[in-house]
Formats: structure tokens, sequence, C-alpha cells
């Protein structure tokens, strides 16, 4: 069986950064459905996928994902985000980057180069790859991949101090158990209080979560399914829970909504 961890390339991206917390038999891939379907093909053993950032919030492809595919979270790594500009010299007019990296930067882009065309790649990295090919393209990525051919222009160019993005491992087989615990639960429609009778269950129980989500159900407009994060765990259940940990947790969110996922419960690494 293979170690191997998939993440998301060329090296030198932040996922890059984050998966070698893990190891580092690494496999690049170009997107996060792709080390999704990696993990669950058994080519990879685990996947590292950003999955929250703390100026741009979440990363909707891994939250998708989380509900397409038939796998688990077994792991979290926590990762310093600091952007450079990186170019050739300064006769750039395109700013090349993972969407998610433009936006992180949108207030200093705006400011500094209104006149810049902003393109989107799949990720930090490859924007570099951009930079290095054409003097015309500069990439916003991590200072480290600055070389002979791009410097790093300006530095620290993302839009708030303190940045950084939350990554999750995923797998296809749930961890032991661990501080946190995420799910998914989808309502199957709208009624008064039913967001109150959600939260209830974990006030009823004094459990905190850490995280609330929303997203699109892709069925139609106005229709969610919720991802949730909690303190506590399904194998030993958490201390402050009074009623028995996370599978009584799951049972009662059932009698409030269609269908809930278990994620997974695990620990932060690295
Ligand atoms: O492009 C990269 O370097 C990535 O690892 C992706 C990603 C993201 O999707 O959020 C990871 C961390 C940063 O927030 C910017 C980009």
């Amino acid at each position: 069986m293979t170690d191997e961890i998939g993440t998301l390339g060329p090296a030198g991206t932040y996922s890059h950064r984050a998966a070698l917390s893990l190891g580092d038999d690494l496999r690049f891939y170009d997107g996060v459905p792709e080390i999704a379907d990696a993990v669950e093909r058994g080519d990879v053993n685990s996947g590292v996928v950003p999955v929250e950032n703390s100026i741009e919030g979440s990363v909707n492809a891994t939250l998708d994902v989380l509900v397409e595919y038939d796998l688990y979270i077994v792991g979290e790594v926590v990762v310093d985000v600091e952007h450079a500009l990186l170019a050739h010299d300064d006769g750039f007019n395109v700013v090349a980057s993972h969407p998610q990296a433009l936006a992180q930067c949108r207030g200093y882009l705006r400011d500094s180069y209104p006149d810049a065309e902003l393109r989107s790649v799949s990720s930090t990295a490859a924007g570099v790859e951009e930079a290095r090919e054409d003097p015309a393209v500069a990439a916003i990525a991590h200072p480290s991949l600055a070389d002979d051919t791009v410097r790093v222009i300006d530095d620290s160019v993302q839009d708030a101090d303190g940045n950084s993005t939350r990554f999750v491992v995923l797998a296809r087989e749930p961890a032991d158990g661990g501080d946190k615990t995420s799910i998914v639960v989808y309502p199957g429609g709208d009624r008064p209080g039913l967001l109150y009778d959600i939260l209830g269950v974990f006030k009823e129980r004094g459990v905190n979560l850490t995280r609330i989500e929303s997203r699109p159900s892709k069925r139609e407009l106005g229709d969610y399914v919720f991802h949730i994060d909690f303190e506590g765990n399904r194998t030993s259940g958490a201390d402050s829970h009074d009623e028995g940990g996370t599978d009584e947790i799951l049972d009662a969110l059932d009698e409030h909504v269609d269908w809930v996922e278990f994620l997974g419960s695990y620990d932060r690494v690295g």
C-alpha cells in the first residue's frame, strides 16, 4: 500500500508546506477534486487540501468534495500564509496566482497595481512558473519561490496580518478519534426555527461549535447543507458531553434534519 500523500502542486504551494508536516513522500495534483480522486482510488494514502483562510474564508472546492466523496477527515494542519509579489522586474502587467491568494491581496493589488490584469491559475506555485517564463507576468506566492529568474518585488502583500490557512487531511478510513469532529447536515427544506433546533442540540449538551458554514445543496436556489465543526469526538465522547459523546449528538440531529454525514474526529497535526 502506498504511503504517499497527495497535495496541490507544483512544489512550493502552501498545500505543499502543509503536507510536509505529515511526511515527505508527496505526489502533486492540479486541484482539490483531483486530490480527492487520487485518495479515493488508493493512488495515495491521504490528501492534504485547504479548507479555510483567515482573510478569505472557505475554500468551496474542499467543502464540496467533503460532501461528494466518501472520504474522512483524519487531521488538520494550520499554515501561516505570507505572500510576496514575485516577478523578473517591475515591467509586468499581469498578476497570476491561485484565486484564494489573489483575494487575500485584493486591497493591495487594487491600491498598488490598479491596471494589472489578475489571472487565476491552479496554484500560487503555478503562478510563479508563469512568471518565470514571461516577464509580463508577476505572481503572488511564498517568497521562498524567488530564484535567479524571479525576485521578490514586494513582500507581505496580504491584506491583513496573521494570515493563515487551515488544511484538512483526507483518507478513506476515519481516524481513531481526536479533539474535534466535523459533520455535514442537510435539513432538506426550510422551516421556522430549523437552525435553532440544530444549534440547540449542541447547546443542550454544552458542546462548543468551532465553525458553521452553509453551502448550496446544488438542488435549488436557497437550499443548503451546513458544515459544522465541534469540540469532542466519536469514540470516547468529549468530557463536556454529559449525554455520551458524538454518536448521541448525531442521533439527536437526525431528528431535525434529512441527513447527517460524519466526516471524522481528528487532531491537529504538525
Ligand atoms: O496555491 C497554493 O499555494 C495553495 O496551496 C492553495 C491555497 C488555497 O486554496 O487557499 C492555500 C493557501 C493559501 O490560502 C492560498 C492558496
